[in-house]
Parts: C-alpha cells; structure tokens; sequence
C-alpha cells in the first residue's frame, strides 16, 4: 500500500532503467552484424575482383597473341583494355600502401579494375585495417608479386606495337614474342591460381571467423541478458518484498497512530482506520470500517459535507480546519481535521488525520475567559464590555433602535471590607454579579469593570428614545431593588445598595468611552442624591422618565390601594328624560388628588395596566347595575372598553363571570368600544362581539368619526348605538363641516338602525341643532356632568318613577 500525494517515479524511466541492458544487446549485436557483412562483402569484392583481374591479364595475353598474327589495331586496343584491369588494382593497392593512403587515386584503380562501385569503400576499409592481417597479408604479397608480370606484359605489349608499327616482324622475332608472352603467362598463372586461392582462403576464414565471432557475441550478450533478467528478478522480487513489508509497516503504523487516521473514499466512506480513530469515537473497528464521515461529522450538513470532500478529492492540495465528531455515546469532540488527497489505483482517495482538540480548546476558552472575564465574578470584564458595546453602537446606528448603559455603583461598599474583611466582601461582589445577572435578558451584558463598579448593557430596548429611556429606567430599577434585599453569606445578612447611572445610546458623535463616562457622571449624580436611587445623565430624560416611571409605580399601587373612583354622568333622550348613564373612571392620588382619565390611561395602556383597570371598572358597573333603585331600573351603563382589554384572552369569560357575580341584566349593558378596535383581526373582534351580543349586551362605538371606519365592517358588527365625537359637536351649528358631517352620520345611523348618543353637548344651541337633525341621546355638560358614584346613585335614588323621565338636579 502506497499512500501519498504525488504518483510514484517516472514509469518512463523506469522502463528506460529495465530495457537498456536488452538495447545495447540488440545494438552491439547489430553492429557486430552489419560490421560483419562489410567485412564478408570487401572480401567477396575481392574474390570477384582477383577473378577479374585474372580473366583480363589472360585476355590480355590472348589479345596480344593475336595482334602478333593479325597485326590488327584492335587487338592490340583489346590489349590495353585488358592489361588496363589488372594495372588499375595494383594501382589501388599502391595508393593504398603509401603511409599517408591516397583514397581517390584507390577508388580510381578498383574502377579501373572493373570492381563494383558499391563494393570499393569496403574494399578500401578491409585494405586499410586489415592489410596487415595474417588473413590479408598472404594474397595481398600474392599480388603484389604478380605486379612484375603484369608489367613484363604491358612492356612486351608496348614493344610488339611499336616493332610493327614500324616493320613486319620476322617468324624469329615472331616466335621470341610469343615464347616471352608464354613464359610471361607461365609465371604469373600459378600466381593467380594462388591469389584465388589465398583470397578463397580468407574470405573461407573471415566467413568462419565472423559466424563463430557473430556466435560467440550472441553467446556471450545472451549470457549477459540472462544475467541482467535474473538480476532484475531478484531486484524485483526484494523489492516487491520490500514493498509488502512496507505496506504491512504503513498498515501497522497507520493503525497504530497516536491521531486518528482514517482513509475515506470521495463518498465519504471509511477505507481504513487507526485504532485510535476507532477508540476516539468509541467505535470498533468492524463497527466503523461500514460508516460514512456523515455518521460522525455532526458540523457540517451531511450533503454539503459530502459535495465538499467529492470535490476536494480531485484537488491536490493539504487542507486543514476545524470540526465536530460525535462519539457513539453521542458527546461531541472538538477536532482539528488535516486531509490529504491520494490516489491509489486509479482511485481517489482522501486521507485523513483527526486530532482531539477539544482539550486545546477548552484552554483557549480558559484564556479567553481569562482575557476578557473577571475572575472574581466570571462576568464579562472592561474589554469586552468595550467590544460589545461597541457592536451595539453600530446596529442601533444602524437600525435606529436604543439601548441604554447601566453603571451600577455598590453604595458603602469599603464598609463590607473593612467590617467582614476582604474574603467576605469579594464573595458579595460574587452574590451581586449573579443577583444582576439573573435579572437581565440574554441579550444584556453584566460586567464588573473595577472594584464595585457593575455596569450594563442594555441594546435594542425600543426604536423610540422615550420608550427605550422608559425600558432602561424599569430595569434599572428592578435591579436596584433586587440589590437591595438582604444577601446572605456565612450565616450573614448583608445590606447593600447601590447608585446607578443611566445613559441612553446613540446620541450624536458618541463612542464607548463617552457613553461609559456619561454613565459615571449620572451614577455620581445619584451617589449625591442620597444613594440607593438612579439617575439619568440627560436631566430633562431623568426628569421626564422619573416622573412618568413613578406614576406608572403609582398607577400599579392605585389598584391594589383602592385609589381608583367610578364616575357616572347621565344621558337624557330628547326630552331630557334620564336613561342611563356611562361610567367614567377616575384616579384619586394619595398626593396630587383625583387625576382624570386622560392623565393615566394612555400610560396604563401602554403598561398594560388598562386591562386591570377596565376589569375594575366592569365589575364596578355590573354591581351598580344589578343595585339600582327601582325607579332607575330600566336604565343602561355604559363602560368604556379599551381595545387591548377586548383583545385579551378570557375577556368574554370574564364578562360573563362579572355579570353572574353581580346579577346585573346584560340587557342594560352597554360596552363602548372605539374604531380602532377593527385594526386588527377584525373578523375575530366581530364574532366575540356577536358572541357577547347574543348574551344580551349592546354595542355602542365611541367617539364616532375620528378614527378608522371600515362601514363594510360596521355594518357587520352588532352595533346598537354610535357616539358622536364632542369635537364635532363643540363647534356646530356654526361650523358647516362639522354640522354637515353630523348630519352624514345621523342619516347614516338611522339608515342603519343605530341610536345615535351626542357627546359634549354643553348648549341649547347645541342641543337644538341636534334634536333638530333627529339625534335621539344626549350627553353632556347642559344635562349632567360626571358625579361621583355615590352621589350619582343618591340622585338616582330619589327618583321617582313617575319623575324618570324628568331632567335631575346636578
Ligand atoms: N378605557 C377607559 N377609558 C375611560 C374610562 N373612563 C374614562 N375614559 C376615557 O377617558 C377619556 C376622558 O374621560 P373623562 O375625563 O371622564 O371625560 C369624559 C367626560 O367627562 C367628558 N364630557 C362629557 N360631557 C362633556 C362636556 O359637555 N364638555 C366636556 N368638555 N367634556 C365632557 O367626555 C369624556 C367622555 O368621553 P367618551 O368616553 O368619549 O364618551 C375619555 O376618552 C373616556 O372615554 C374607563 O373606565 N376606561
């Protein structure tokens, strides 16, 4: 097994490294070959040239026998033809003897001795390197001693011409020629017989030279290719060995790796394991060698994880990064996961070396916490609070939402030192850390930044400055409060309070620093004024926040201290005849005396204190109802509902639980509800409505005009009653619009069955234009103004039935 990310050596040099030996065999071979058959044919050359040279010095002799008897030209040119071949060899074997060989004048004689063009550079080559041979030297003496007769011939020749050229030769003469040719012919016969036969002898002897030397170079290049293949079999088999037994030591080592190493195809499955892979994840090795990365990766989504390695597969690059694996047991390791692409056997692989950081990590937590925590306290200490600060800066600027900063400050807190002694107070700090933060959202930050100075980060309290100021003060407070319950440590009841400064964020140009400064200086303030209290650094916020903070604080008391006080004021019909009347509630402060509605009711709808309120209000009017005097027994209350009341859960229960608590008739019930209520989920508002009108109640909409009307709804909803807004009474008949727009929803109501009930009716003027334009009921100054419930109920005791219908005395 071969595992790495490169493909191993060359195959290329490794073919060249095993088929050299075998090519300079089959080279050397070839050379021997061809360097053979140029030796063979220069050989044969000769042979075939001797035979030449032979015939033409025969021919020659012939030749000029006959000119002796013919005297003919042509004999004695057939002559010189012939003797021509012979010269012409011996001409290149002189050139060719000489110490510095004339090879021109070589190749000129071997033409000239009628020898093969092809064949005269072999012929040259034998001559020139092996003239000297025991094989070439005999036939070469041979010939050279044949030269002299060749000569003799040709002089004889040129002698013969030249006597008949100039005379007839006598027989004497004649027959001495002859006889000299003959004697010539006899000498240099046996010459040539030797020649030939020297030169069959040779070629006979390279032939068998050659052969046995081609034989033994094949003998002996086999010998040394055999020894080369059992060389590189042997090299083979060690190295195959070798490679087996380092694959059983890659196998052994890989099992055995201290990390846990793991082999995965590009599917994500496992290939191979160490056995500390296999204890990391508390697996067996049977268990894991079936599993897939997926089953205990846990960081990555299973399909991108699995698209991931896929591609990662075909790169070739090391990548390291960080991971969750999940144990058998199912708890989680942190892991630092190395991988390294492989091929083996054309397939991709990855390799991979998980090592548990979770250790390494739990000490970079320990650092960090130590960096950026107190130690003491464990919370969040002056640089990180910077940092998130900071980050809370740039989204509320952002979102343009608001946050505040709390510095809490411990009031007196040297005197815990010095009475209990340091120990005991740094385990106060610790009971104040945890106190502030049990008692903060997720989102805030608590941190300790010297001493006994706390402070806290409150983002994104609201996207309005009041409400987000408002936010701040509440949660100030409470933690104010919480601080200032007894502590408890050693069996000891510690009091401490603190100062705290509030800061709201973003303002213009502001940074931590600023916002943390301002902080302090509002917490200063507080230390000033007292301790154990909490102010705002921007004076006008703190004066405005206080004061609405503590009317709310109020305001929650009021209920509980049996402040609040039911008003009632009458309505009359168009003969002033008293029918009813609607209740009006009011806030009787221990201090600033009796508050109207409007003072506090917008601020307990938004505390959501409005619910509590009408619910007292409701029942207030239901015992009323069901105690009215006889005389006043067929009038209707109306109570103002407030939308978040109608909207609460259990509202209609509830109305049926006061109506059968007190006994009071529905029939006589009227729920004032404003437009607004149709904002939101007006289907549902209608079906409650339907569901209390079935019971008996009725339905009358507050303040007609002013709001959202939807008359496709209205019409929908079981309305008995409309009330015409005071301000569109306030100015008529004078004001056109207004006395216009009345009429509308006068015509309106009538048209749709409503008894319209004028508000604010405070003259006859008033009273006149409306009874004119056929309002049947009127409510306002010129009839009633709101009395207490005691003294309403009084008036309406002394009615008598046959006065009912009668205007009572304010
Ligand atoms: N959800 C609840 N709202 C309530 C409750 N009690 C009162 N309110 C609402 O407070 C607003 C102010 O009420 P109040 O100060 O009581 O004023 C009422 C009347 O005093 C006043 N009125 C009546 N006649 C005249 C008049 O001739 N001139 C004049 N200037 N004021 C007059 O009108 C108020 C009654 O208005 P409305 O309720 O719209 O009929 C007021 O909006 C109340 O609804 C409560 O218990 N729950």
């Amino acid at each position: 097994m071969i595992y790495g990310p490169n493909k191993p050596k060359s195959t290329n040099r490794l073919l060249i490294q095993t088929v050299w030996p075998f090519l300079l065999i089959i080279i050397v071979l070839l050379g021997a070959t061809l360097f053979s058959l140029k030796i063979m044919t220069a050989v044969r050359a000769y042979v075939a040239g001797e035979s030449l040279y032979s015939k033409a010095q025969k021919q020659a002799h012939i030749s000029l026998i006959n000119y002796l008897h013919s005297k003919s030209n042509e004999d004695y040119e057939e002559f010189l033809t012939q003797i021509n071949i012979p010269l012409g060899d011996m001409k290149a074997r002189i050139a060719l003897q000489q110490a510095e060989p004339d090879l021109k004048t070589a190749y000129e004689g071997f033409v000239q001795g009628r020898n093969h063009s092809t064949d005269i550079p072999n012929m040259i080559f034998l001559f020139r390197y092996f003239s000297e041979t025991p094989l070439m030297k005999e036939p070469i003496e041979i010939w050279t001693d044949a030269d002299q007769y060749v000569i003799q011939t040709l002089v004889l020749g040129k002698e013969i011409h030249h006597k008949l050229s100039s005379k007839r030769l006598s027989i004497n003469e004649e027959t001495e020629f002859i006889w000299k040719l003959d004697s010539i012919n006899a000498d240099i016969t046996p010459l040539e017989e030797a020649f030939s036969f020297s030169l069959a002898k040779t070629s006979h002897q390279i032939d068998l030279i050659i052969s046995n030397l081609l034989v033994g170079i094949t003998l002996f290049l086999m010998a040394l290719g055999l020894i080369f293949s059992h060389r590189l079999t042997v090299q083979r088999s060690v190295a195959l060995k070798q490679l087996q037994r380092e694959a059983e030591k890659n196998l052994a080592f890989l099992r055995s790796a201290s990390d846990g190493i793991h082999i995965l195809d590009a599917q994500g499955n496992i290939q191979e394991a160490s056995d500390s892979f296999c204890e990391m994840l508390g697996y067996s090795r049977d268990q894991i060698m079936g599993m897939n990365v997926t089953q205990w990766d846990v960081f990555f989504d299973p399909q991108e994880l699995l698209g991931m390695l896929k591609e990662y597969s075909y790169q070739n690059e090391r990548l390291q990064f960080e991971t969750v694996h999940q144990r058998k047991d199912g708890s989680l390791l942190d892991i630092e996961l190395s991988l390294v692409p492989v091929e083996q056997d054309e397939k991709r692989l990855i390799f991979c070396s998980s090592r548990d950081i979770s250790e390494r990590k739990q000490h970079d937590q320990q650092v960090e916490r130590l960096a950026y925590h107190d130690q003491l306290t464990g919370l969040p200490n002056r640089l990180l609070f910077e940092d998130f600060l900071n980050k809370s800066l740039a989204t509320s600027k952002r979102y343009h939402d608001f946050g505040a900063v709390l510095f809490i400050d411990l009031d007196k807190f040297k005197n815990i030192n010095d009475v209990y002694g340091h120990s005991m107070g740094d385990e106060l700090l610790k009971k104040v850390a945890q106190r502030l933060s049990s008692r903060l959202r997720k989102t805030d930050t608590v941190s300790r930044i010297a001493g006994d100075e706390f402070v806290a980060l409150l983002p994104s309290l609201s996207t309005d400055q009041n409400k987000a100021a408002i936010a701040a003060m509440s949660i100030a407070e409470e933690l104010r409060v919480a601080l200032a319950e007894p502590i408890n440590i050693d069996q000891h009841n510690c009091q401490i309070t603190a100062s705290i400064g509030v800061s709201v964020f973003p303002k213009d140009s502001e940074n931590f620093n600023e916002i943390l400064q301002e902080a302090d200086i509002a917490m200063y303030r507080a230390k000033q004024n007292g301790r154990n209290t909490l102010i705002f650094f921007e004076h006008e916020m703190h004066d405005r926040i206080t004061e609405r903070f503590t009317l709310e604080q109020e305001l929650r008391n009021a209920l509980q201290n049996d402040e609040l006080e039911l008003y009632l004021q009458s309505q009359v019909d168009k003969e002033g005849t008293m029918i009813g009347a609607e209740c009006l509630v009011r806030w009787m402060h221990p201090t600033k005396g009796l508050i109207p509605p409007d003072d506090f009711i917008p601020l307990a709808e938004e505390t959501g204190q409005v619910v509590k309120i009408g619910e007292w209000v409701l029942s207030k009017a239901c015992q009323t109802l069901s105690q009215l005097p006889f005389a006043a027994s067929a009038f209707s209350l109306s109570v103002n509902i407030s939308a978040q009341h109608f909207q609460q859960a259990g509202f209609i229960d509830f109305v049926k639980q006061v109506l059968a608590e007190s006994g009071a008739d529905p029939r006589h019930l009227i729920l004032e509800i404003t437009e607004s209520l149709l904002i939101q989920q007006p289907q549902k508002v209608i079906a409650d409505m339907q569901t209390l009108a079935d019971l008996g109640i009725r339905f009358s909409i507050d303040d007609f005009g002013t709001g959202y009307s939807s008359l496709s709804y209205l019409k929908r909803m079981p309305l008995n009653e409309l009330k015409i807004d005071k301000s569109f009474v306030n100015d008529i008949p004078d004001d056109a619009n207004d006395s216009a727009l009345i009429q509308t929803i006068l015509a309106m109501a009538h048209h749709l069955g409503y008894t319209v009930v004028a508000e604010g009716v405070e003259t006859q003027t008033q009273h006149n234009f409306l009874a004119s334009l056929g309002c049947e009921l009127y409510q306002g100054y010129l009839f009633h103004k709101p009395q207490p419930y005691q003294e309403w109920l009084n008036n309406i005791a002394s009615l008598k039935p046959n006065k009912a219908n009668q205007k009572s005395p304010d």
